[in-house]
Formats: structure tokens, sequence, C-alpha cells
């Protein structure tokens, strides 16, 4: 029985932590890109977010409205959340589950490169032509079901 620390400090943990780490913190990174906008194209969805370009209550109400630029990266942000948290969840149970180091690192990084460069954020974001997107969403998507699968197939208890 291998010992819950010895998984830990194994180097496929290791890998997987430097991995999600990253791709979470670029998830993150959205957050504030979509505050920026919002100052920017001054497109607000709260009435008091509106306080510092409106003097009155009828003016505050014209930024009481959605831009096509602060909808896109919270779309993109929307999307991140629906694939980087299975990841996640799934690439730590994958983690642990003891893969050879070759194999974890190549879902690892496939993932973490499908969501970073020729890939959602980029393409989303910029934005590339379909189907750049669309690719990289199935390369992320597949890898993130790789790992379910070689998780199941060598640790499946019912
Ligand atoms: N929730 C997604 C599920 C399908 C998906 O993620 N498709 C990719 C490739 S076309 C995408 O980038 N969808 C756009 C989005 O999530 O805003 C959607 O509504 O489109």
């Amino acid at each position: 029985m291998v010992e819950v620390s010895q998984m830990i400090d194994s180097d496929v943990f290791l890998a997987f932590s430097t991995y999600a780490t990253i791709v979470v913190l670029k998830m993150l990174l959205l957050g504030p890109m979509t505050g920026y906008y919002r100052m920017t194209r001054k497109a607000f969805s709260n009435l008091e977010d509106t306080t510092i370009h409106g003097r009155n209550e009828e003016d505050k109400k014209k930024f009481l409205r959605t831009d096509p630029d602060v909808e896109r990266v919270r779309r993109c942000h929307q999307n991140d959340l629906e694939n980087i948290v299975p990841f996640v969840v799934i690439g730590l149970l994958y983690a642990l589950s003891g893969p050879a180091l070759s194999t974890a690192l190549l879902h690892f990084r496939v993932f973490v490169g499908s969501r970073f460069l020729h890939t959602h954020t980029v393409a989303y974001l910029l934005p590339l032509p379909q189907p750049c997107r669309g690719a990289s969403w199935i390369v992320g998507m597949l890898t993130t079901f790789s790992m379910g699968y070689q998780l199941l197939s060598t640790s499946l208890v019912l």
C-alpha cells in the first residue's frame, strides 16, 4: 500500500500541482480582465457599480448595459470554469492513482496548452477564426476524458 505522503511527494503529483496552479491562475485572471473591460467600455450590471461614471440616477442607468467585449471575456471565463474545474478534480485523482510520469506530463501539458496557446483563451479573446477555438476545446476535453478513462480502468470500484 502506497502512503498518501509518498503520493504527494511523487513527481506526478508535483507536476499536476504545477500545471493545475498555472491553469487556475490563468482562469482567475479573466476576472480582473472582465473588470478592465467593464471600466473601459462603461458597461455594468449593478447600479451601484456605475457610481463613478454617472452623476444622478438617470445618468447611471445608461451604464447598465451589455457590451460585446465584456460578454466575450465572460464567456471565456465561463468556458474555463466548465473545463478547468473537471480537469482539476479528475487530474488530482489521476495523479494520485500512480500513472507513469511521461504519460501524466503529456496529459497535463496538452490540457494546459490547449487552454492557453493555439487555444481557448487566445482563440476566444483575439478572436481567431473557427475552428481554432473549437479544436482547442475538443483537445482539452479529450485530455480530461482520457485521464478519467485511465483512472476508471485502473481503479474502478463499484
Ligand atoms: N457551454 C459551451 C459548451 C460547448 C463548448 O464549450 N464549445 C466550445 C467550442 S465551440 C466553445 O468555445 N463554446 C463557446 C462558449 O462556451 O462560449 C457552449 O455553450 O458553447
